[in-house]
């Protein structure tokens, strides 16, 4: 048969579902809300997805867990696994790690992101290839996870939001991209009443607060001590600032401690928007100015830069 070097693009969309669908390379796309679109028969089989089901991925992973079947998760507090996994899923254009399953199988897994936020997942049966160095590869992709980890609150650290953010200002074209720097207010007073450990408690909320409060394509981290940074891109000044006040509202409504019921905290906010072709160190320093700036106007708000 002749090779048609031009197959036009919709033939080629028409062909690629079903060779994907019999590939036994486990093929599955996600949307920006992390919901499972589609997926290949391998794939759903590799980890225990009904076919034709959505599941998000946190579903997909609660699944997992809980049936011992598709992805092995190992770790005693699965929902801290959860969150510190989902807070960092997808926010690098590409990425590639071995995990094993249940049944024995170990699966090479790349993940590819588009600018919008969806992800194609594809992954291969490597069982039998290159055991010798596999503890090796599998303890040096935790030990790079871990480098990029937040201890306490299971979150992004400073290393990992300043590479994200370097990475979306040399990626950008014409897109705004917003800093916010964030500073829980008279923190020292909480930790003196509830203690340390309440304290970290407090910290805890706040990195799930922050989360919750952004978009998947969004990063945030804790840059240490009672500071945090959130990189929003794609959403102007004002908007950015809207996404904060929410944040701001859910934190006065929040009661993060069971013990002191009683118990509410407060944020500041610094938010900058990245002038064309500025350095990260120039934006993260016109964020933190603003920051200042609601400390000194009272706290419990967010202040333009
Ligand atoms: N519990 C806990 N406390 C921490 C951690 N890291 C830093 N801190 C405490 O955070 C407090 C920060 O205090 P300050 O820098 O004086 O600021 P503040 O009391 O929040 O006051 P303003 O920022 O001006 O509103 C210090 O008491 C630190 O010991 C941590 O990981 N856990």
């Amino acid at each position: 048969m002749a090779l048609n070097p031009s197959l036009p693009l919709q033939a080629l969309a028409e062909l690629l579902p079903g060779l994907l669908s019999q590939a036994q390379v486990l093929a599955g796309v996600f949307d920006a809300d992390d919901r499972l679109v589609w997926a290949n028969a391998a794939f759903c089989e590799a980890l225990a997805v009904v076919p034709g089901s959505h599941p998000t991925w946190a579903e997909m992973m609660r699944h997992c867990h809980a049936t011992q079947r598709g992805t092995v998760i190992n770790t005693d507090d699965f929902e801290a696994w959860l969150a510190s996994a989902a807070s960092r899923r997808g926010k690098l254009p590409y990425r590639q790690f071995e995990t094993d399953l249940h049944d024995g199988r170990w699966i090479l897994m790349t993940e590819t992101v588009d600018e919008r936020g969806w992800m194609l997942c594809l992954g291969s049966d490597v069982s039998d290839l290159a055991r010798d160095h596999r503890e090796l590869r599998v303890a040096r992709d935790q030990a790079q996870r871990a480098s990029l980890v937040d201890a306490l609150t299971g979150m992004g650290n400073r290393s990992f939001v300043m590479t994200q953010l370097s990475q979306r200002l040399a990626g950008r074209l014409d897109t705004p991209l917003c800093v916010v720097m964030a500073d829980l207010d008279h923190f020292k007073q909480i930790n003196d009443s509830v203690g340390h450990a309440g304290g970290d408690a407090v910290l805890c909320d706040f990195a799930r607060l922050l989360q919750q409060g952004i978009r998947r394509v969004d990063v945030c981290g804790r840059m240490g001590g009672e500071e945090f940074m959130a990189v929003l891109e794609g959403l102007s000044l004002s908007e950015a600032e809207q996404v904060m006040q929410r944040v701001l509202a859910s934190v006065r409504a929040s009661r993060p401690l069971a013990s002191h019921p009683e118990l509410s905290y407060r944020v500041s906010m610094g938010l900058a928007q990245a002038a064309p072709g500025e350095p990260a160190a120039s934006l993260i320093s016109r964020a933190d100015a603003a920051l200042y700036q609601a400390k000194r106007q009272g706290r419990d708000r967010c202040v333009l830069a």
